[in-house]
This record gives C-alpha cells, structure tokens and sequence, in this order.
C-alpha cells in the first residue's frame, strides 16, 4: 500500500515546541506537509514566552528539506496563527490543537486565575484556532482538526479540576464540530495521549515514562489526518505504541414508574438502583438521535405498558386470543367486508367464521419480542427497536387455528449472521396449543441495522429457503390499496414498535415516515393468493415464506403478482406508485388448488373517490367520461360515457353481485350487455401500461378493459374475473 502522503498539505501544529507537538510537526514534515510550527515558548505553567522553542522545530525540518515556519501566537490569537500559514503557503488544511500548560491545585485551591488561565489556553484555544481555520476548510471541501484531551479528563486526577473540566470540555468541542463538519468533509477527533513530556515528566513513574516515546503516538494522529482516514467524532487513546477508540457507554437502564401516570419517587430510585447502575449490556449510542430514540422507546413503553420497546417482560410465551384478535388482525391486513368471502373473518357470528391463516404469526412475533436472547443474540452489541428490521419470514401451519384459544410458543435463535452493514438473527419459534399439540412453526428473521462486523459467519444452513419466481409473465396479479391507517390498525395486533405509528420515531429510525409492519404487507399478500388460488379457504393454506425487501408506506398500493406451480403459488408484491419491489422469494405452499374464476369484486369503492379521481387522455377512440356524471342510484354506480362529447353509453357497477353492466338502473339493467373485463388487461391499465379502449367482439358486446375501472384501479382493491 502507498506511504501516507501530505504533499501540498498546510499543517498548523501548536505547541510544537517541543514534546509531542514536536514530534507531531516532525512526521508531517516529513511527509510532505507544510508545517506552522506554534510556540509560545512559555513555562509549562504558561509564564513568560520564547522564540526559541518554535525556532528550533522550523530548524530541524528545514535542515532535513522540508517546509515549515515559526509562530509565536498565543493560541487564544488563533486567528495570527492560521494568518501565519496562509501568508506562508497560500492555505491550512490541517489544524492540531496540540498547546497545553498545567495549573496542578487541589480543588481547594484553586484560584480564579489558575481555573480561567487552564480553560483558557485548553479549551479557548483549540475554539480559536479551529474557528479560524473552519471557513478555509469549508470552503474547500476538506479539513482535519485534532483536539488533545486527556484520561485526567476523561477519567479525573487529583489536583487537576481545571485541567480534567478543559480535556472533558474538548470532547463536547470535538463531538460538535465532527457533526456540523460532515457535510464539507471536515474530521474531528480527539486524541487522548499519554506521552513523556513536559506535563508528565514528574507525574510518571520514571519506568513508564521512559517508554512513552512521544513519536509512537504522532502516527495516530498522522493517519487521523489523513486524507483516506473517514474517522470523525471519536476518542483515540494512544500511548507507548498502542491505540484504542473511547467510547461514552450507557447502560440499559430501568424504568423508574410503571405508566405515564405515576410520580416517581425516592424510594423508587433506591429500590430500582441495582438495576439503572446493572452496566451488562451498556452501549454506545452512536449521536444524540439514536440516545432520544432510546428514550422515546421508553416512554412509549411508560404510555402503553404492554409495549415496552426492549422487547421487554410484558410481551409474553403464552398468547391468549378470542374473536376480537381474530377480527382485528384481519382489518390489518385489509380483510374487507367490501368482499362477501372475506365476512367469514371479520364476524364473529358467521357460519364460517374463521381465523386468517397468517394470525399464526402473531403468537411467535410476541414471544420473540419479549425473548431477551434475541436482543443479546449478537456478539458484543446491544440494539434497540429503531435497528430492528423484519428481514424475512417462514410460517408452517400444522393445524388449523380455532376462533379462540390458548398458545404457548418456544423461540431459539438458531443462527447470527454477520453481514457488514447489519446482523441478521434467525430465531424459531414453535406453537403449541393447551393439549401440547404443535400447532404452528415459524421462523422469524430479523435484520439489525448497524449491528454487523462482529467477525461472525455470513450464511446460515438454517434458514427456510426463498423460492425462485419462474421467469414468465405472472399467471395473475392482483391490485390492492392499504389504507393509510394500515399500520394503525395492524400495530393493534400485537406489534407496538413505534416506527410504524410515531412520525417522530421513524424519522430517527431513518424513515421519513412510519412505515408499515412487513407481516402486514405479508397478510396482503397472502390474502391476494387466497382470494385466487383457495376460493379465499383458510383451510388450504399449509405455508409462506417471504422476504422483505423495501419497506413500504401506509396508503401504498400493493400488486401482487402470482404465478401457479402445482400446489405452490410463487408470489413477488410491489409497490403500484414507485414500482419498486417489496416482497421477494415468496411463495404460498397449499394442500390444494382452486382457482377461482368466476366473480368479479370491486373493494372500497365510493362517489368520492370516483368523482375526483379520473383522468382521461390519449384514447384510441377519444372516448371521455364526465366524472360530474357518476352518481350513486339505489347503492349502484352509474357512470356515463361520452364519445366527442355526446353521451355514448351509460355503464352500471353493482357492488352487491360484483357485474358491471351497460345500460342505466333507472331505465333497467341489460343482463345480456355485461361488461368483460380481462384479468391481464385490467391490471395494465391500473398501473397506467395500457391505455383504456373498448371493443366488441365476437358479435355480442365484450368490452376488453373499462375505463372508469382502469383508471380507478391506481386507487382501489379488486379482483378481476372472466
Ligand atoms: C426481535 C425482533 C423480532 C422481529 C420483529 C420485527 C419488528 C417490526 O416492527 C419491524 C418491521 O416490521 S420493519 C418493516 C418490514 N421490513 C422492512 O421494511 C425491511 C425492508 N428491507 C430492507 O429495507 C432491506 O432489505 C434491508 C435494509 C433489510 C437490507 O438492505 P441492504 O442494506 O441494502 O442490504 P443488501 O445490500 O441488499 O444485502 C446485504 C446482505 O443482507 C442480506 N439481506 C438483505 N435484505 C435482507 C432481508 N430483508 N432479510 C435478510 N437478509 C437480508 C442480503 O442477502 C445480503 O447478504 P449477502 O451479502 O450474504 O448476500
């Protein structure tokens, strides 16, 4: 690999007099860099001042070839200091806020003078100096800054309060300035060293201090400056040839009251102490969003006490369910009564009345939320709810679930896989009804952004394989819009994760809005094969599985394209407005096929939305509808056709029998006339493929597409039929 270069590099350094901001202007002279070398030759208390400090360093660089010129600024004159390297070499790209003294008192005895001449040189220094350098560096697209901290500051010292308050003072400064940074590629960090010089010569044992060779630590801090280097916003210790990031950790914590009603008191505190002071699964919040996500995580769990966020003790094994659930889960995935087969899963009191074959996955997803072997599945890293990703999902139902019941469900994870940006966790998770009978297994896996890189394995022999689609057109597709308030009424089921409810939330979570649970768009999905491929029968669903490959957004339209392969229906779901794709490898393993050919069903259709919604343009025959003219008569739409604005021909919709016929209910509806609308066709024309054009063919009227039904496809559910 190349040697690190900093040829046409400025490089201001302050005190580089001598000790490490010495060896620090050395190296970068040596590499090519132009070097400012700072002193202000003063004591290492900060009294009186010298040239000869600063003068001696430009020497020695000059007489090995390189480039480099003194000054003798305070560092609380930064602005004299970048002047000098812009006077000099025409610009400054590298600022080392290197220059520090010591004012060592008990706290005690402290004087004002000690406390403000420390903040001063520590603190207001490296401010005033990189706030020079800053609008250089910004405009040019590149800049590094290191700060000097110190384990007195990060740790505490006896006898250096003023000290240890300016180094712990440096970290805010460099934390800040790495984040406004980013955008102009601007890197901060701190460097906590630990050098002979100076400062240390009487603090450390004379065996340690010997081997503290301040030039085993200017590499780090070369390499942070460096171009190629992305580090920005860390803590670098380093000493005698050794490096390591510092991280501010936070423990998990504990919840002082039990909902958002309750005071918190001092007894509370006391008896919850061990466990807010419990440090075992500390992490590091990476920036201030990811620590108030972790916060709003435990409000929300504070609000509604059966969802506390880390999948905590009041998720449960043991799921206890009745009609409510049952009807509930099945509004979430868009169950309708707008479809005659699907009353049978919204009314407790129907003759058939029958769980949707997915609520099978609810149990599992509950049991695996509260199951704190999945939060510690990963290797050294903890995670939190906005991370957390539902990656794919395997579902086997091995006895038809009954309207009511009991269930009890084990999960293990069965592998962590590591796959650089994230971890992937598969768990297993089987259900076993009040006789002990194993009623359902699944298999959840999960994808935890920003959890990778933990040396693990990348592939698993585990998992439930993906189906690969056949490469023809789909057999069918079917078009189907999620309401806006999908996650809504979905989160009601059982997952309360705030990212699909809490705009504020999902913004932090890296959405810019709450976006839908995949088993959500999964329960489409599998609705869609249902209504096609099992004459909507619960009871001839055996198993799905799933990827989730896009998140996808309350309100999207979902097209669910199919294609039929003995007792497997492949399936592959998109998303109707931006065309991306969302479920992938899908398939829906049946006991049996019926295909079902014979109706036609329009969903969620009403006045409104057929009055504003219809654009007509570009058609073949010029055929235009007047929205004006739809109207509702006796719970029948009636829409009328103009051809070069003379009315052509009235159609009527009857959403009681799903036909759609030509002709006016008011003057009587013509059987004969009904209106055919081609599967393939239909769902063309809803994404926009095929412009809407009417035919007659073999002699009696067969109209090969509807206009008004295309157009209203973008926005409604239907399943289309010969
Ligand atoms: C304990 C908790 C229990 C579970 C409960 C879940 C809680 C719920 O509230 C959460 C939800 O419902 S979230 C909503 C549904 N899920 C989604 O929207 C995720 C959509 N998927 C994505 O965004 C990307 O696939 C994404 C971001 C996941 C990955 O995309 P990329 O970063 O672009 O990854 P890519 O480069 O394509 O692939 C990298 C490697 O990862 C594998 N991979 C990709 N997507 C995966 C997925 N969805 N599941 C599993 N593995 C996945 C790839 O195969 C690849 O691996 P390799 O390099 O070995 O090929």
């Amino acid at each position: 690999m190349a040697e690190l270069s900093f040829n046409g590099r400025v490089v201001v350094v302050t005190g580089a007099g001598a000790g490490l901001g010495k060896s620090y202007a050395l190296l970068f002279a040596s590499r090519g860099a132009s070097v400012v070398v700072n002193d202000l030759g003063g004591g290492r208390s900060g009294d009186g001042s010298s040239t000869k400090a600063a003068d001696a360093v430009v020497q020695e660089i000059r007489s090995k070839g390189g480039k480099a010129v003194p000054n003798y600024d305070s560092v609380v004159d930064g602005e004299k200091i970048i002047q000098t390297a812009l006077d000099n070499f025409g610009r400054v790209d590298v600022v080392i806020n290197n220059a520090g003294i010591l004012r060592d008192r008990s706290f005690a005895r402290i004087s004002d003078n000690d406390w403000n001449l420390i903040l001063d040189v520590h603190l207001k220094g490296a401010f005033k100096v990189s706030q020079a350098a800053w609008p250089y560096f910004r405009k040019q697209n590149f800049g590094r800054i290191i700060v000097t901290s110190s384990c007195a500051g990060l740790l505490g010292n006896f006898g250096q309060a003023n000290y240890s308050a300016a180094k712990m003072a440096l970290v805010g400064l460099s934390n800040t300035l790495a984040i406004e940074g980013r955008k102009n590629n601007i890197n901060c960090n701190v460097l906590v060293p630990t050098a002979a010089s100076r400062l240390t010569e009487d603090i450390l044992p004379p065996d340690l201090y010997n081997e503290l060779k301040p030039e085993l630590i200017a590499p780090v801090v070369l390499w942070l400056c460096h171009e190629s280097c992305n580090e920005t916003g860390s803590i670098i210790e380093s000493a005698a040839g050794w490096a390591a990031k510092v991280q501010v950790v936070r423990g998990a914590g504990s919840l002082l009251r039990k909902s958002i009603t309750d005071i918190v008191t001092p007894e509370d505190v006391r008896d919850k102490w061990s466990a807010v002071t419990d440090m075992t699964n500390a992490s590091s919040p990476g920036n201030i969003q990811e620590s108030t996500v972790n916060l709003m995580i435990r409000l929300e769990g504070l609000k509604n006490p059966s969802n506390d966020s880390k999948f905590s003790e009041q998720y449960s094994d043991v799921f206890t369910y009745g009609y409510k659930e049952v009807i509930l889960y099945a509004l979430g995935i868009g169950s309708s009564v707008s479809i005659n087969s699907d009353l049978k899963y919204l009314y407790e009191s129907h003759e058939n009345f029958s769980v949707f074959p997915t609520f099978g996955i609810i149990p599992a997803v509950i049991s695996v939320m509260s199951n704190s072997a999945i939060t510690n599945a990963i290797p050294n890293k903890t995670f939190d709810l906005s991370q957390v990703l539902h990656g794919e999902q395997y579902l086997e139902v091995l006895t038809s679930l009954p309207t009511e019941g009991k269930l009890k469900t084990e999960c293990n994870v069965v592998d962590v896989l590591d796959k650089g940006k994230g971890a992937v966790i598969i768990v297993d998770a089987d259900t076993y009804d009040e006789n002990g009978n194993k009623v359902l297994y699944n298999q959840i896996v999960t994808f935890v952004v920003g959890a990778g890189n933990f040396n693990g394995k990348n592939q698993s022999t585990k998992i439930k394989l993906l189906a690969n689609q056949p490469s023809r057109a789909p057999d069918y597709s079917f078009v189907d819009k999620t309401l806006i308030d999908q996650a809504a009424i979905y989160r009601l089921s059982g997952d309360l994760n705030p990212l699909h409810i809490d705009p504020n939330f999902s913004i932090l979570a890296g959405h810019k809005t709450p976006i839908l649970h995949g088993l959500c768009s999964l329960g489409f999905a599998v609705r869609h094969v249902l209504y096609k491929y099992a004459n909507n029968n619960p009871s001839l669903f055996k198993a799905v599985k799933v990827r989730f490959t896009k998140p996808v957004l309350p309100g999207q339209t979902l097209k669910t394209d199919m294609w039929h392969e003995n007792t497997r229906i492949h399936f592959q779901t998109s998303i109707v407005e931006t065309k991306q794709t969302v479920l992938t490898g899908g398939y829906v393993e049946l006991h049996s096929v019926q295909d079902s050919t014979s109706k036609l069903h329009l969903n969620r259709i009403n006045a409104d939305e057929l009055n504003s919604n219809i654009i007509f343009d570009g058609m073949q025959d010029r055929i235009n509808a007047d929205p004006s003219l739809i109207k509702k008569i006796n719970g029948i739409f009636v829409y009328n056709i103009t051809k070069n604005n003379k009315p052509a021909a009235t159609w009527t919709a009857d959403l009681k029998t799903g036909k759609v016929y030509k002709g006016n209910p008011k003057e009587g509806i013509k059987p004969d006339t009904t209106l055919i609308i081609e599967d393939d066709d239909m769902v063309d024309m809803a994404l926009g493929k095929l412009n809407p054009q009417v035919a007659f063919l073999k002699g009696k009227l067969k109209v090969k597409g509807n206009i008004m039904l295309a157009q209203k496809l973008r926005s409604l559910s239907m399943e289309t039929k010969l």
